[in-house]
């Protein structure tokens, strides 16, 4: 199951495991529906699933796990793609941090990611162990914004801050059912959510990455999940991935 995996790093993630032979339940908000229908086109109705699921909701997560029970798919993998950026500041000329603003980004990302990762954690310890006594993997999406906050980020900041520091816990909590968490943190990726910003902003950002000298491929942080996937020993950790950029004030 991918959560916001219509678009950007979760639609990568998601085309990557259908390309790789696996079988996606693409979860993300009911208006993005259209988005997955292109990828069920693309990859086939077998391979992939679309489940109306805002990640906040005990009721639709459950509902896309049990979707995919209905279709006789086992989970193995839950990657949590969707997230929400907003920019303010702690203080600014137009007053005080909009409090507001500041929880929904906690209870989308923050909220968000863990619901997802307790009721997959419940459907994954049905699984029946591999070799390695191991059930099933969830990979979490953070940002290097948890460890580089700029001005303006301190809500986006503290929600994937939130999203690291769980990440040991709950592959603690986690690895007597044989199950491993993962979070990545990424860097700066062409993505949607950078395509609003204007070319020559994107540019300028993309020069700011050391080496390669660009901003990430969606489909590069699709290859990450998958080698946390299929990597038995990556467990508890957050790995970034992002050029060695390190994001300035
Ligand atoms: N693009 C980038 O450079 C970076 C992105 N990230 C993180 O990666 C994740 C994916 O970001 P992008 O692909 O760039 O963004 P995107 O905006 O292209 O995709 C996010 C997806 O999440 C879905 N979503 C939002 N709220 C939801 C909810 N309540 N329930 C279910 N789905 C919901 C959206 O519908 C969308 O399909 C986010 O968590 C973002 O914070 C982190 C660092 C850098
Ligand atoms: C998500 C990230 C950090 C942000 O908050 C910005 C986003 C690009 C588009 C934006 C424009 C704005 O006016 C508000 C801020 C933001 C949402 C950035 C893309 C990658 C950044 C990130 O998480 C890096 O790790």
């Amino acid at each position: 199951m991918v959560t916001g995996g219509a678009s950007g790093l979760g639609r990568a993630t998601a085309a990557h495991i259908a390309r790789s032979g696996g079988r996606v339940m693409v979860a993300d908000l009911p208006g993005q529906s259209g988005l997955a229908d292109e990828m069920i086109s693309e990859f086939g109705a077998d391979k992939v699933k679309f489940a109306a699921c805002d990640v906040t909701s005990e009721e639709d997560v459950s509902g896309a796990l049990a979707a995919m029970k209905a279709a006789d798919w086992s989970i193995n993998a839950s990657v949590s793609c969707a997230g929400i950026a907003v920019a303010a500041k702690t203080l600014s000329k137009k007053g005080p941090h909009d409090l507001k603003m500041f929880s929904t980004v906690i209870k989308v990302n923050t909220i968000g990611t863990f619901n997802v990762a307790r009721l997959a954690a419940e459907a994954m310890a049905a699984n029946e162990a591999d070799a390695n006594g191991q059930r099933g993997v969830i990979i979490n999406t953070a940002s290097i914004a948890a460890m580089d906050g700029q001005i303006g980020q301190v809500a986006y900041a503290s929600s994937k801050g939130a999203i690291t520091a769980m990440t040991l816990p709950i592959a603690r909590d986690l690895a007597p059912n044989g199950i491993r968490c993962m979070t990545v943190a990424p860097g700066l990726f062409l993505t949607p959510l950078l395509e609003k910003l204007p070319e020559k902003v994107q540019h300028h950002l993309g020069s700011q990455i050391p080496c390669p000298n660009r901003l990430g491929d969606p489909a590069e942080f699709g290859q990450l999940v998958g080698s946390i996937i299929t990597n038995p020993m990556l467990n508890g950790e957050t790995i970034r991935l992002d050029g060695a950029y390190r994001m300035p004030p």
